[in-house]
This record gives C-alpha cells, sequence and structure tokens, in this order.
C-alpha cells in the first residue's frame, strides 16, 4: 500500500462532505472488523463539523458499533465548556450527542471552567492519550486523523513560524498568542498527528488553494504546516474544486 499523499478534488463542498461521510463510516467498520477498536482523531472548522453532521443522517449510521469507536481532538480552543466555540461542543451537536457511544469514549480536552491552568490541561491532555499509548509513543495511533486547514495553512492549532509546528517530545500544547482568535488553545503535536495510520484533510474554498498549492509543492512544514501531515498509511487531501485551483494536475488521483 502506498502512502504517498493523494488529492481527491470533488465539484463543491457538498460533494465532498458527502464522499468523506460515507467512507469514514466503511473504513471505520473495517477498521473495527481487523483491530476491534477504532480510534478517531476529530477536527474543528465548517468542512471537519460538515462531515460529522453528514455521518450522523447517514442511513449507513445505524449499522457501525459506535461502542468500539473512541473519539479524540487534534486541538481546541480554551474556552468555557458551554461555549459555542468548542471544537467538542460543535462535535457533539453535530454527531456524538445522538449516538450510543459510552462516555468513556470521548476524550475531550478540558475547558476553562475544569478548574486546570492552561498548562494543566495540556498535561492532563497528554495523560489521558499515554493511557491509551504504547512503548513507542504515549498516546493511541490514530486510524482515522481528520484535518481542516487554514487558509495560512495550519493544522489542529499548529501554526506557521510558531514553535508549537516545531515540538517532537511533546504529545500536547498549550498554545498562547495564536494567530486565529480566541489566543489559547491546546494542540496535539505533529509525531501525534502523523502516529495515525490516516490523515484526512478536508478543504473547502479558494481561500485555501494557496495553502494547498503550497504545501503539495514542497513548502516546509514550519512555514505551512499541512505540509508536514503525513499519515503512516494514507494521506488524503479531500478538497472541492475551488480549494484546487494551485494543485497540479499530475497530483490529482482519480481515486481514494
Ligand atoms: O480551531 C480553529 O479555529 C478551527 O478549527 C480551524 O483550525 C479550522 O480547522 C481551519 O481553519 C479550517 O476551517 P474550515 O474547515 O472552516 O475551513
Amino acid at each position: 500500500m502506498s502512502n504517498e499523499r493523494r488529492v481527491l478534488v470533488y465539484p463543491d463542498k457538498n460533494a465532498l462532505v458527502e464522499s468523506v461521510s460515507a467512507r469514514f463510516l466503511s473504513k471505520t467498520a473495517d477498521v473495527i472488523r481487523d483491530r476491534g477498536v477504532a480510534h478517531v482523531c476529530l477536527t474543528g472548522g465548517t468542512v471537519g463539523i460538515a462531515v460529522l453532521a453528514a455521518v450522523s443522517t447517514s442511513p449507513a449510521r445505524d449499522a457501525l458499533d459506535w461502542s468500539k469507536v473512541h473519539f479524540w481532538w487534534g486541538d481546541e480552543r480554551w474556552v468555557a465548556g458551554a461555549s459555542d466555540d468548542r471544537n467538542e461542543k460543535q462535535a457533539r451537536e453535530a454527531l456524538l450527542d445522538g449516538l450510543d457511544v459510552p462516555a468513556g469514549n470521548v476524550h475531550a480536552f478540558p475547558s476553562t471552567d475544569g478548574g486546570l491552568s492552561l498548562d494543566e490541561a495540556a498535561d492532563a491532555y497528554a495523560s489521558e492519550l499515554a493511557s491509551f499509548g504504547g512503548d513507542e509513543l504515549a498516546a493511541p495511533r490514530f486510524d482515522i486523523t481528520f484535518l481542516g486547514v487554514g487558509p495560512d495553512g495550519h493544522i489542529a492549532s499548529l501554526f506557521p513560524d510558531r514553535e508549537g509546528i516545531r515540538e517532537t517530545e511533546r504529545t500536547v500544547i498549550a498554545v498562547r498568542n495564536s494567530p486565529k482568535p480566541p489566543p489559547e488553545r491546546l494542540s496535539l503535536t505533529r509525531p501525534v498527528l502523523n502516529a495515525s495510520a490516516r490523515i484526512w484533510l478536508v478543504l473547502s474554498g479558494s481561500d485555501k488553494a494557496s495553502a494547498l498549492g503550497l504545501a503539495l509543492a514542497g513548502a516546509s512544514y514550519t512555514e505551512v504546516p499541512a505540509a508536514g501531515a503525513k499519515g503512516r498509511k494514507r494521506t488524503v487531501f479531500f478538497v472541492d474544486r475551488d480549494a484546487s485551483a494551485e494543485v497540479p494536475e499530475r497530483l490529482i488521483a482519480q481515486d481514494y
């Protein structure tokens, strides 16, 4: 199996979201069949949440044994637990609240009202990850990691030219002075994200075209963090036509 990066282009955001949600359901079922459990890492952002909403309304949804799925997040905004800005809250409303998932399988980042400082929250999430980790990585090796991509090329809360994107020791970092509000965030680091079997990046809109073009043209990941996303088995960029404007034709795959 090749682990080269692939780009799949869809006519519009809707087609992209429908395709990714269907692939998610079938791949997660495969993983559960093969391994007995699936660890999935979610992203915030409009496309990632739209994928979850599409999973929620899919007829195939109820065929999956959701008790075998663990949900994690690639990053979180450091806000109150009830804030609409929480990636967790958006994911719960779009999908998780309607599923039969044991509460212990939903591994959300702490929030500002949990009594922890930002650094303590990062440590707490690192411990949670470590309890599912092995000898070589203090975190689960996710089966599927979703990543949204910002117009600046950021993934999770790893921003261009910031220290977070270079972090290789810690699994979780506290982010301060984020260029995108809110200024304080929590994020997984590259080693954890790239330990995933599959990374599925989801991009829609012309404001992503430049970052995507640069990521695929060999930009350094410190300048364009999306360039550094690489799953162990697969790295797929699911993009709509507008986001694909600067993707070289030869890199566009016909199928997964
Ligand atoms: O934490 C955040 O502020 C967002 O989650 C952000 O990182 C998002 O994932 C990307 O900007 C892609 O967003 P869209 O999917 O809306 O394009």
